[in-house]
């Protein structure tokens, strides 16, 4: 059974809004064409010989239909000549068949084409000068009647192409998406093993977030067949989970996870959860330490963090007669996981469970590392037939007949979570989900005719996040992130650049005005460097981080109330995930956004497309700024000699 149907343009006919109405338009367009046919064939047969050998040789001319009341169309062949010749810039025969096959109707319409072999104006040896001829009314004579004309796409507006999405994206689970609204007690969900439930109150949770309340008890359920297939011998459903930034995702998968396993017996591989950056895979492998402490299961974060061997130390152990896993839940980055398929051994991942992929829509984006597939071959490897387990053989999930069912399966179900998931089915279709759900905090439920467009999801946001911008130019920036570090005090302030070198120069500037307790987080730094700096602003050592997009998805900072954009981002997702960094888990916060005026109409524009609440304009008067010059003047000075002086640096 196909998963998705992705949809290409068919052509106007399938193009409405709904499957059925454009079969049954398909189904009456083919009715007509096939009565046409029987009506050339009645009359051929009918007509004197020298008539039917007249028709066979040269086509009858047939008066082309005109809709009523419409005139024809600029540069059609109906059209007067004068006009044609303009619309083709006077370039008739030069553009030959391409040009005149631009001209014309829509896709579908029922034009006939020119360019057929019996047409003497279409073929190859044309007489020059020939052409007025040729772009006659009367060319469309020449052509076949079942063939219809290609092009036409310059002179008239193409219908607009309506995708529609599977069921499955078009009428989501709904999930609230206000964190302090809905609470469900932690008592309420009775399926959660008890002893988690403790660890949640030792946490300081009271209840569950409304995205934890409907995909924990669903995962819960899925997982109720223990380490193979469910009941019938379906497989489990892929979850896909869209909620907005600082909602708990995090909880909603670790919690299923840490209870689907405890009832292991022997330690292998079962889980395993992919993210995109080091201090992420980090911060996600803390949270499954928590919830697995006094409890057999083990975690292993391989992020490249460590060196390959220290690594390999806390996922396999040699023994006698062969190798022991020592992880159930392996936290991971593609990179250094794909390093592991392929240098670890021992490292298996046949017994794989679940598959978790956080913040999914980025990782689907860098899909081309392939690492994906490498971990699908090694998850579906084949036993050897000595192995005890061979046993349990796992296969793709097919249709469930009595064959399939004969031996026990493990299945392998895909968790997906993001706050900006793509809702585009043809990237979705890389991941081969299985019967997927989703879980979504997005619109209402859109129809079948909802469009598959990345932007037109409408992101949602944390209810309790203020959006600002600040009008300024180039020279001011600095002045602003000053001012705003400076007037409002905050204790944590979190400034995005576009680039690192940006941040790099944000940073110095800072640094030499002081008064600011300031760091950098980029690429610059190595991933020791880096941690450290984290957790120094984390304690709140550190007030203002500049940073480039590393820290931009996932990382969750308590405390951090501002953020601000030096440099205004260039897509609305990576907006939703920067500001996500304040406003977390029903707190408040706030973002502004430094504009140079030729950004501002194109920035608001594409903010407003994808559903950002209307952004406060926060002008700062220049008489406020006006005390800071002095010094930031000097600063500047500064500067410039650092800069001068790494430069040096970095030539010796
Ligand atoms: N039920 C809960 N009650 C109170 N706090 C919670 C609850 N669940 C999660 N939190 C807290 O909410 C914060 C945000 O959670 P989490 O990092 O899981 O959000 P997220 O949805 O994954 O965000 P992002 O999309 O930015 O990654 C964390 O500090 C977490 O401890």
């Amino acid at each position: 059974m196909a998963l998705f149907h992705v949809a290409r343009y068919p052509g106007p006919e399938a193009a409405g809004p709904a499957e059925s109405e454009a079969g049954g338009r398909a189904r009456a367009l083919l009715e007509r064409l096939q009565s046409r046919a029987r009506e050339r064939q009645q009359r051929r047969e009918s007509a004197p010989p020298e008539a039917t050998a007249e028709a066979t040789g040269k086509r009858r001319r047939r008066p082309r239909r005109r809709r009523p009341g419409s005139s024809p169309a600029p540069g059609s062949p109906d059209a007067p000549r004068k006009k044609r010749q303009k619309a083709t810039g006077g370039d008739a025969d030069a553009g030959g068949r391409r040009g005149r096959a631009r001209e014309g109707a829509p896709p579908g319409s029922d034009r006939r084409v020119a360019s057929t072999p019996s047409c003497p104006a279409e073929s190859g040896d044309k007489a020059p000068g020939a052409s007025s001829e040729a772009e006659s009314p009367d060319e469309s004579a020449c052509s076949p009647g079942h063939a219809l004309l290609l092009g036409g796409f310059e002179m008239r507006k193409a219908p607009k192409v309506q995708p529609f999405l599977p069921t499955w994206l078009a009428r989501p689970s709904r999930v609230g998406k206000n964190v302090t609204e809905h609470l469900v007690p932690i008592q309420d969900l009775p399926e959660v093993h008890p002893e988690l439930q403790k660890k949640l109150r030792a946490q300081g949770l009271s209840s569950y977030f409304p995205v934890q309340a409907a995909v924990i008890p669903t995962l819960l359920e899925s997982a109720a067949g223990g380490f193979l297939v469910g009941r019938g011998g379906f497989q489990p459903q892929d979850l896909c989970v869209s909620a907005p930034t600082g909602s708990g995702k995090t909880l909603a998968f670790v919690i299923p996870v840490v209870q689907a396993l405890l009832q292991r017996v022997v330690c292998r591989v079962r889980a395993l959860v992919v993210l995109p950056t080091k201090e992420l895979a980090q911060q996600v492998s803390k949270v499954f330490q928590v919830y697995t402490d006094a409890t057999p299961l083990r975690v292993a974060l391989v992020t490249g963090q460590r060196s390959l061997s220290r690594e390999q130390e806390s996922l396999v152990q040699r023994t006698a007669d062969g190798y022991r896993c020592l992880a159930d839940i392996v936290v991971a980055t593609p990179g250094r996981l794909v390093d592991h398929i392929d240098q670890t051994p021992g490292f298996s991942l046949q017994q794989l469970r679940f598959l978790v992929v956080d913040e999914a829509d980025r990782m689907v984006d860098s899909m081309h590392q392939s690492w994906l597939p490498r971990v699908m071959a090694a998850v579906f490897q084949r036993e050897e037939p000595s192995d005890p387990c061979a046993l349990f053989q796992r296969e793709l999930p097919r249709a469930v007949t009595a064959a399939s069912t004969w031996a026990p399966q493990v299945p392998l179900q895909k968790l997906l979570f993001s706050a900006t998931l793509t809702q585009n089915p043809e990237k979705l279709q890389q991941l081969s989900l299985h019967q997927p759900q989703l879980f979504s905090s997005g619109l209402e439920s859109r129809g079948p005719e909802g469009v598959a467009d990345d932007s037109a999801g409408k992101y949602v946001f944390p209810e309790g996040l203020l959006h600002h911008y600040v009008p300024c130019s180039l020279r001011a920036k600095p002045l602003a992130v000053l001012h705003l570090v400076l007037t409002t005090q905050l204790p944590r302030v979190l400034c995005f650049t576009n680039s690192r070198e940006n941040s790099h120069r944000l940073f110095l500037l800072v640094r030499a005005f002081g008064g600011v307790s300031v760091a950098e987080f980029s690429s610059r730094h190595g991933p020791g460097h880096r941690k450290k700096i984290l957790k120094q602003f984390e304690q709140g050592r550190i007030q203002l981080l500049v940073s480039t997009d590393a820290t931009a998805r996932g990382i969750d900072v308590q405390g951090v109330e501002l953020v601000v954009n030096y440099d205004a981002p260039q897509y609305a997702r990576t907006y939703v995930h920067r500001v996500g960094r304040t406003a977390r888990a029903g707190r408040a916060g706030q973002a502004f956004t430094l504009l140079l005026r030729v950004q501002e109409h194109k920035f608001l524009r594409m903010l407003a497309d994808a559903g950002v609440p209307e952004l406060g304009r926060h002008e700062i008067p220049s008489e406020l700024l006006q005390p800071l010059i002095p010094r930031y003047e000097e600063a500047l000075t500064q500067l410039e000699k650092t800069v001068r002086e790494e430069q040096k640096q970095k030539k010796a």
